[in-house]
This record gives structure tokens, C-alpha cells and sequence, in this order.
């Protein structure tokens, strides 16, 4: 489908279920592919992002089967016999090359055209020093990426970026390295691959920013993946826009549960069941909140949802200190903004960030999603939510990444005819 039709105002009314964490569901493939034994994974995310993960592990020699809710997966991988395409997933590229680094012979990665523009050098560079050889286009520095594996050390690393893939990349490589492999980052990231390698029986300590892996086997385990909170986030937006939503089961663990905190600023009302992973969101008078370098990593994925929240909040918002987003799956502080200007909201960009000035409405809108799934999601709350009439979202197509049953969603909550596919 090339573009959804979203018709607005509704009320969002209803029980999410989202699909399983995309980060712990590539983490959760590539871990049981590296174990000794027959592992399973429940709750697996049914996006193309991962589906890609899936097969580049398949074409390296894992065994993975999908058996209705349950993938079985018994662990071995080696050199892969052909090129590993990872789709639009800068988690997948990184994840894999700092695994194939550490695997004797030569892996070639690549990727769909916005992934082939995304920096891999942040990568490239400690993995040679771990002693892989990495190239690629532009001086190693974007993919196709050639990796020459094996016989690696390990390195501590400073890393210029707070970046949870970089820090996973190197904590993989770091498995068969001989000695310890430490990152350091700038700030703490979500620690994912940390929780799962200790699950595999790994040893890895970590202190704040700093982690550590020593290398060794890794043991065949039972995965079950948790509800993803960076798709709940437009759920819960756009129950705080009007409504009443509530998502449950989701991991609200280190580093994922930061927009619930910056919402919090903004005056929402929320109740968060840290137990059972639930949140419930109610239409809340929000006012707009800045947010800074350090917060960024924990909502990392979130500020398209965010700044839709920003827009309709009473005041202004600063975002600073998220250049990063310059090198997601499109420029998303410049597609950010495009969105919001297309439903009437004034907003402008910022070398490192964005200024939203809230209002009440918004304009019905032709919005491009620029090949970037949050890009999409985060406009189809703005209309539901804000904008009377129609609006029409191109590039929908993008949403398969991580959430391709969204749309399903969203008529489940805002009813029927609340989107539909439309023409051109
Ligand atoms: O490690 C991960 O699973 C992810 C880390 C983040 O990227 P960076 O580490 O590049 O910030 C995030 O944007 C991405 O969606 C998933
Ligand atoms: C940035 C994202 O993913 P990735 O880096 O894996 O492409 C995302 O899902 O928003």
C-alpha cells in the first residue's frame, strides 16, 4: 500500500496490543544463533526488519524454524555463503557486522537505499581495532560493508556516540575476542544485549556507562520477547490526545521507558503498572517540555510521537542535543518537522534539534513519510487525533519495518473507516 487515508477528529478509545520489541527481537535471533543448543523465542516482532535478521542468520547456517507464535532456533553460524541483505535495519547492519567480525572469513552486508546512507565508520573504526578488517563504500564508511572476520582482541573503547548499536556491535565482536572488551559511552544507552548475553550465560558486568564482556560460550535459552515500548508510544499519545488507551505488556526496563517520563513533564495522566508492563493513558492537558542531550538516548525512537504531543501542547518545546537523528532511517529532525508544518504547526529545525510551538488544531494534511516508519505512524496520530477532515499519508509502506499490523490498529481503537488505503 502506497498511501493511507486518515480521517479525523476521533477518540482513541481501547486495549493495544503491540508487537514484540524489535531491539530484543534481533538481539533475541542473533544470541540463540550463536549458542550451542536449541533455543526459542516467543513474541517474536513480525516486521521486515527483523524477518531480514532472520534470514541473514539463515544464509550464516542457523537453523531457525517458525512454528506458529514460537521460533526454534539451534545455534551455529560460519561464514555466509552469499551477500546479507538487513533491509532498512541500522540495528541489523551493526549487530551483524560486529558478529561477523568475529567469525573467520568474509561477510558482505548490505541494505535498502535508506539504510546504504546511514554511518557505519561509528562501527568500522573500534572493530578494526579489535583487528576485523571492514571496508565499504566511501572509505568503509556507509554499506555495502566487507567484513574479514576472526582473531580479534579485545579493545576498551571509548565511543564518540551514545549508541546502543555500537556499544551491541562491539559486545558481539567481543565474544571470541581473546581478553575483555569494554565501552564506554558518552551516556547510557538501552541495555538490551547486556540483559540477554547474561540470559546465554555470558559474563558481562556493567557500571553505568561503562560494559564489559569476557568472552565465552553462549548457552541455548528460552526467549520470550516483551511488547515494544517505542510502538506503544503512539498509542499512548494519541490516548492522551483524546482518549483513553491502555497498552500492556511491555518492557519498561533500562533505557526504554523515557517517554513516559518527558509525557509526565508535559502534564500527562498516566498510570504505568511496572509488573505487568501495562500503561494507561487519558486525554490530559498537556504543556510543552525541552528536552536535552542527556535525555535522548531513552527516547531515541520517540521524539516523531513526541513532537507530535509537542505540537498540540500549550507553549513551546526545545529539543536540543539530537543530532543523531540526522542518521536514523530519514534526516528525522527535518522530517519531523516537514510533518508537523504540513498540519499547520509551526515548528523549525535546528542543527541538533527542533522548536514546536503547540495549537490547539491542526490542519488535514499530505504528509511523505520519506521510506521512514515513525515518520508515518507519528502523522497518523496527528490526524486521528487533531486534524478535521482527511489526511493522507504517503510512503505508508515504511510502517512494515516494525509494525505492520498499524493500520489494523488503529481502526481497532478509532473504529471503522478511521484509515483506509488510498489512491496515488
Ligand atoms: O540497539 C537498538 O536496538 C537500537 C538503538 C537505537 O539506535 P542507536 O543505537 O544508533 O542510537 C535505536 O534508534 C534503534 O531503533 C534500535
Ligand atoms: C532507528 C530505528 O531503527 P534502526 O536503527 O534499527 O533502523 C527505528 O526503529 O526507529
Amino acid at each position: 500500500m502506497g498511501r493511507l487515508r486518515v480521517s479525523g477528529i476521533r477518540e482513541v478509545k481501547g486495549v493495544v496490543r503491540v508487537p514484540g520489541d524489535k531491539s530484543v527481537s534481533h538481539r533475541a535471533l542473533i544470541l540463540s544463533s550463536l549458542a550451542e543448543g536449541v533455543s526459542t523465542i516467543s513474541g517474536l516482532s513480525g516486521g521486515e526488519d527483523v524477518a531480514a535478521t532472520r534470514r541473514a542468520l539463515v544464509r550464516m547456517g542457523a537453523d531457525i524454524t517458525v512454528d506458529g507464535a514460537l521460533v526454534r532456533v539451534e545455534g551455529g553460524v560460519r561464514e555466509p555463503d552469499d551477500v546479507l541483505d538487513c533491509g532498512n535495519a541500522g540495528t541489523g547492519i551493526r549487530l551483524l557486522a560486529g558478529m561477523c567480525a568475529g567469525i573467520d572469513g568474509v561477510s558482505v552486508l548490505t541494505g535498502d537505499r535508506y539504510l546504504r546512507r546511514r554511518p557505519m565508520d561509528r562501527i568500522a573504526v573500534p572493530l578494526r581495532r579489535m583487528g576485523a578488517h571492514v571496508d565499504g563504500r566511501e572509505n568503509g564508511r556507509v554499506a555495502p560493508l566487507v567484513v574479514r572476520g576472526g582473531g580479534l582482541r579485545g579493545i576498551t573503547y571509548a565511543s564518540p556516540v551514545a549508541s546502543a548499536q555500537v556499544k551491541s556491535s562491539l559486545l558481539l565482536a567481543g565474544l571470541s575476542a581473546q581478553g575483555s572488551t569494554t565501552v564506554i559511552e558518552p551516556h547510557p544507552t538501552r541495555r538490551h544485549t547486556e540483559e540477554m548475553l547474561t540470559a546465554f550465560g555470558v559474563r558481562v558486568e556493567v557500571r553505568e556507562e561503562r560494559v564489559t564482556v569476557h568472552p565465552g560460550p553462549l548457552t541455548a535459552t528460552d526467549v520470550a520477547v516483551p511488547g515494544d515500548p517505542s510502538q506503544a508510544a503512539f498509542w499512548v499519545v494519541a490516548g492522551l490526545l483524546g482518549g483513553e488507551v491502555e497498552v500492556p505488556g511491555l518492557y519498561l526496563g533500562h533505557g526504554r521507558a523515557g517517554f513516559l517520563d518527558v509525557l509526565s513533564r508535559m502534564g500527562a495522566d498516566l498510570d504505568v503498572d511496572p509488573a505487568t508492563g501495562t500503561v494507561r493513558a487519558r486525554a490530559s492537558r498537556l504543556r510543552g517540555a525541552d528536552l536535552e542531550a542527556s535525555h535522548v538516548p531513552g527516547v531515541v525512537d520517540e521524539i516523531p510521537i513526541l513532537a507530535v504531543a509537542a505540537a498540540a501542547a500549550e507553549g513551546s518545546t526545545i529539543i536540543s542535543g539530537a543530532a543523531e537523528l540526522r542518521v536514523k532511517e530519514s534526516d528525522r529532525i527535518a522530517s519531523t518537522v516537514a510533518m508537523l508544518r504540513a498540519f499547520g504547526v509551526a515548528a523549525e529545525e535546528r542543527p541538533d534539534g527542533m522548536v514546536i510551538h503547540g495549537r490547539p488544531a491542526f490542519t488535514p494534511a499530505e504528509v511523505d513519510s520519506r521510506g521512514d516508519h515513525r515518520i508515518a505512524m507519528a502523522a497518523a496520530v496527528a490526524a486521528i487525533a487533531r486534524a478535521e477532515g482527511d489526511t493522507a499519508i504517503a510512503g505508508w509502506e515504511a510502517v512494515a519495518t516494525s509494525y505492520p499490523g498499524f493500520a489494523e490498529d488503529l481502526v481497532g481503537v478509532a473504529g471503522a473507516g478511521a484509515c483506509a488505503p488510498a489512491d496515488g
